[in-house]
């Protein structure tokens, strides 16, 4: 095999081996434009081909998922997880329910997630994993059924020191509860082997909070660099689920104002900002009516508006914290034209590749989730750890462990990605991650 030296050979190489994979191209054709170069300069890693083999999942497990629902009808869902790599520590990584769940979306969370996990500098491999199952509207037996079932098969294939999943869309408490009783009964197992648990059973303090507290102190930091503050700034938030309401709220006890939350079936625009009360009464009861974004208009009378993205306001923030590829090339105009001046990622490839583009021509600060939204998976790393010791940390100790590593993770960034008048903390992540994972694989041999 050829060393592939320029950014075209790659991409011809990766599309004639997945055509149809569109999410895992524009991930991997995303880290090559960075890394390439580094590669190029340096004899080992093109020796080794580090980044072709860092672009093969080290195994896929591919499973069907077969229950009964409360009308006593079989069911059958596919079921997948993606060991992306394990070089620097067990794989790791979330697990996601949804309609849309098909191979070439978890190929590229699981590769994304393997460049994040590097930058958190704890020893933690990347995964993901998932069904096309989707728990909206379905009652409690059946999502305990669905979870025991897949359980069932995917305990055979993780474990504290091989695999360890956690949750991600539509895989909350109720999921990893009903997870990990399958895998205790079958295992006879107390542990590590999931996280995201609740307090009672294992879990850690401030994991529920951390992907989205994680992404406001990576956002005071990139602010700090910048010479500002979050003090009265107006952010966009899109998503109304774990990382988008955490992310509300400790930028508004930051004092921003947020005025935007929104779902698949619209966005809820508030111009006074969400108040702490709010954010915590939605946290509070998200998931019991259909659309809580409703209910909370009900008592604070903002403006829904159907089928609309968040990305027409005029804010000097935007944080999309809710699904690949929401916020495309002209939404990324739009904020720009608006005034918009930082765009960071809670959610895993948020913005498609025109978006992103837009963003650096215009010298728009731009944050890719592997580097902001890297604290839930560093909590999760703190959490294996306390149950591999029997040990549990008090909030204060993770929360301050939490802050640790983001301004860690920016560092890394600012340093890599350090452009004289502009850091490209896209470049900065993707290469202080690689090299991690370049070296590991050096290291191991072929
Ligand atoms: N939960 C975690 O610890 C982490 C999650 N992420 C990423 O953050 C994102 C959100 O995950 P969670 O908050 O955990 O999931 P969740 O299931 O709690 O919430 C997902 C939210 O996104 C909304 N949503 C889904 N599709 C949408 C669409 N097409 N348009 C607008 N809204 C849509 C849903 O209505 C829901 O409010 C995902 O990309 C996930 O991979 C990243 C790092 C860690
Ligand atoms: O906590 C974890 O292991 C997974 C978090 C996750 O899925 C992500 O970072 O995208």
């Amino acid at each position: 095999m050829a060393y592939t030296s320029n950014l075209d050979e790659f991409k011809a190489w990766i599309t004639q081996r997945y055509p149809e994979q569109k999410e895992y191209l524009q991930a991997t054709f995303d880290i090559a434009k960075d890394v390439i170069p580094v590669c190029n300069a340096n004899e080992k890693y093109k020796q080794w081909e580090v980044f072709k083999r860092l672009c093969e999942p080290e195994r896929i497990i591919y499973f069907s998922v077969s229950w009964l629902n409360d009308n006593h009808e079989i069911e059958i869902n596919k079921g997948w997880r993606v060991q992306h790599n394990g070089l620097i520590g067990p794989y790791k990584g979330g697990l996601r329910f949804h309609p849309t769940v098909n191979e070439s979306v978890l190929k590229f969370l699981a590769f994304e997630q393997s460049f994040k996990n590097a930058l958190t500098g704890l020893p933690i491999g990347g995964a993901k994993g998932g069904s096309d199952f989707n728990p909206k509207g379905r009652s409690d037996y059946e999502v305990m059924r669905f979870c025991q079932a897949f359980m069932q098969e995917l305990q055979r294939h993780i474990g504290p020191y091989t695999d360890v999943p956690a949750g991600d869309i539509n895989v909350g408490s109720r999921e990893i509860g009903y997870l990990y009783g399958e895998y205790r009964k079958i295992n006879n197992r107390f542990g590590g082997a999931i996280t995201g648990k609740d307090i009672e059973f294992g879990g850690s303090y401030v994991r529920t909070e951390a992907t989205g507290f994680g992404l406001v102190y990576f956002l005071d930091d990139v602010l700090k660099q910048a010479g500002t503050s979050i003090e009265g700034k107006r952010i966009a938030v899109s998503g109304a689920g774990n990382v988008a309401l955490h992310t509300a709220l400790k930028a508004t006890q930051h004092g921003a104002k947020v005025i935007s939350l929104s779902n698949s079936r619209g966005t809820l625009f508030y111009e006074k900002g969400f108040s702490e009360e709010d954010l915590k009464w939605v946290i509070d009861h998200k998931g019991k009516p259909d659309n809580i974004l409703l209910s909370l208009n009900k008592k604070i009378k903002g403006a829904w508006e159907a089928n609309a993205t968040p990305w027409s306001a005029e804010v000097d923030i935007a944080l999309p914290c809710a699904t690949q590829n929401e916020l495309i090339g002209k939404d990324a105009k739009l904020l720009i034209k608006n005034g918009c001046k930082f765009v960071l990622e809670g959610a895993n490839m948020p913005c498609n590749e025109a978006a992103q583009k837009a963003f650096t021509e215009s010298k728009i600060v731009f944050v890719p989730g592997k580097a902001s939204n890297a604290g839930g998976v560093a909590l999760s790393g703190l959490e294996m750890a306390q149950n591999a010791t029997f040990h549990k940390a008090t909030y204060e100790a993770m929360n301050s462990a939490l802050q640790e590593i983001m301004a860690n993770i920016h560092q890394q960034c600012v340093k890599e990605g350090d452009e004289g008048d502009f850091i490209n903390y896209a470049k900065g992540a993707n290469i202080a991650a690689f090299r991690r994972l370049a070296d590991a694989m050096v290291a191991q041999g072929i």
